[in-house]
């Protein structure tokens, strides 16, 4: 077993609908087997009573959200993050602060506005920020800023139950029956489908999904629809709503580059390692349309999904011990350089150094080379760790 492996212990806190969804079970199972300690962490019980831990997966977005109302969630979600930030070599899946910026449709719109590219391959439908009043207050805005009816409006909230909860507005009057806290966008053509793209650390994958059916472009006199995006996006959807209007091919998914362009500008973007972004490719246009991000998703159809995240788990516990390892020997380099005589006695030290003798070895060439620091992180470092 390799060191980086030994002894290390997995935490998770996830909630009841969630393991279950995910079938969590299986992970534990996988982890165990490859030797891992796994324990689901109880928020009832201080953290120190249950750690120490190398890694923590969760999701904790209900808590996250009501921290910012509720005493009692905001306590828990400080002691976590004390927590975290006092053990600093705990890998948090994922970091509060980027998984609190998703639960804001404001926010994470803003953030697929930045993936805009050049040649326009991929692109945020245009949208307006509705913080107070009806929807008819924003009706100049929205001229303005060049949407187009059918306008899809969505709660500002992004997590929750009441947060798929969505209006489809076809006229200016429609706009009188939604209030804020939302965000009114224009609606793109689907073909009555969706492209999810779940990622995992460094991988990703695309998996097809039910969604709207096409709406002629430009202001009707149609009434506004309510729906609920459960109802319409889930691999199991079936709605009138996405049942096309006249048969028509089946949209070309979005090629590897566009998917691996919004997945890279996300993630570094964010930081998050476990992330899903929903694409839409338009009609008129094959470009690719990207209305939505969410952290930690459901994963539904992605088989590898438990591989996955326990190779990526694997990387970061790995690059992790790599880098501690590297900051010893740095701290131990620069001891050394700092003796005021080096004689021979001290270099036969090292020399019967029984745990490193490969570093006394090693932390003597730098001594006759006069860049020693910078040549010693970025020459001989590397080489001794990929040594041992
Ligand atoms: N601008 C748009 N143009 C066309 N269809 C859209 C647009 N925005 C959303 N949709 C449709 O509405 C559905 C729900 O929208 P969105 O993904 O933003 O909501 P959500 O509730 O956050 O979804 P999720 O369950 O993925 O978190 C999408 O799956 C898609 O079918
Ligand atoms: O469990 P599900 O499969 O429905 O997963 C959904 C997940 O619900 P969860 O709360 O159970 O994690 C949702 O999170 P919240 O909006 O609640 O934050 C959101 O991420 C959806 O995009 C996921 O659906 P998917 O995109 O994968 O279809
Ligand atoms: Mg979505
Ligand atoms: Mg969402």
């Amino acid at each position: 077993m390799p060191s980086w492996r030994k002894g290390k212990r997995i935490g998770y806190c996830l909630n009841d609908k969630k393991k279950k969804k995910l079938n969590f079970q299986g992970f534990e199972d996988l982890c165990r087997k490859r030797g891992y300690e796994v324990i689901e962490i109880d928020l009832a019980k201080p953290l120190c009573e249950q750690g120490p831990f190398d890694v923590i997966i969760h999701k904790l977005s209900d808590l996250i959200l009501e921290s910012g109302y509720d005493s009692q969630s905001h306590q828990l979600i400080r002691d976590f993050q004390t927590y975290v930030e006092t053990y600093s070599s705990i890998i948090l899946l994922d970091p509060f602060p980027a998984v609190r910026l998703l639960l804001d449709r404001f926010e994470s719109c803003r953030l697929l506005q930045d993936l805009q590219d050049q040649d326009s391959c991929i692109f945020s439908p245009p949208y307006v920020e509705l913080s107070s009043g009806t929807g008819r207050e924003a009706a100049a805005r929205i001229r303005e800023q060049g949407l187009t009816f059918p306008l899809i409006c969505k709660t500002r909230v992004a997590h929750g139950p009441s947060s798929h909860e969505m209006a489809l507005i076809f006229n200016e009057e429609g706009l009188g029956e939604v209030s804020a806290p939302c965000l009114l966008q224009s609606f793109v053509n689907p073909d009555a489908v969706l492209f999810k793209v779940f990622v995992v650390g460094s991988s990703h994958f695309v998996v097809r999904r039910p969604s709207l059916k096409n709406f002629p472009r430009g202001e009707s006199a149609r009434k506004s629809i309510f729906f609920n995006s459960d109802s319409v996006s889930k691999p199991e959807s079936c709605s009138r709503l996405t049942e096309l209007d006249e048969a028509t091919l089946e949209p070309t998914p979005p090629s590897d580059n566009v998917v691996c362009r919004a997945v890279r500008g996300l993630r570094s973007a964010l930081g998050l390692s476990l992330f899903g972004v929903d694409l839409i490719v338009e009609k008129q246009t094959g470009r690719c349309a990207a209305i939505d991000v969410n952290a930690f998703p459901g994963y539904e159809g992605v088989p590898e999904f438990f591989s996955a995240l326990l190779n990526h788990i694997e990387t970061l516990l790995e690059s992790h011990e790599q880098a501690a390892r590297a900051r010893v020997l740095v701290a131990e380099y620069s001891l050394h350089q700092r003796a005021p005589h080096v004689d021979t006695a001290q270099e036969s030290t090292h020399d019967a150094d029984p745990r490193a003798p490969w570093l006394a070895n090693s932390l003597e060439t730098p001594k006759s080379a006069p860049a020693e620091s910078s040549f010693f992180t970025f020459a001989v470092l590397p080489a001794m760790l990929s040594r041992h």
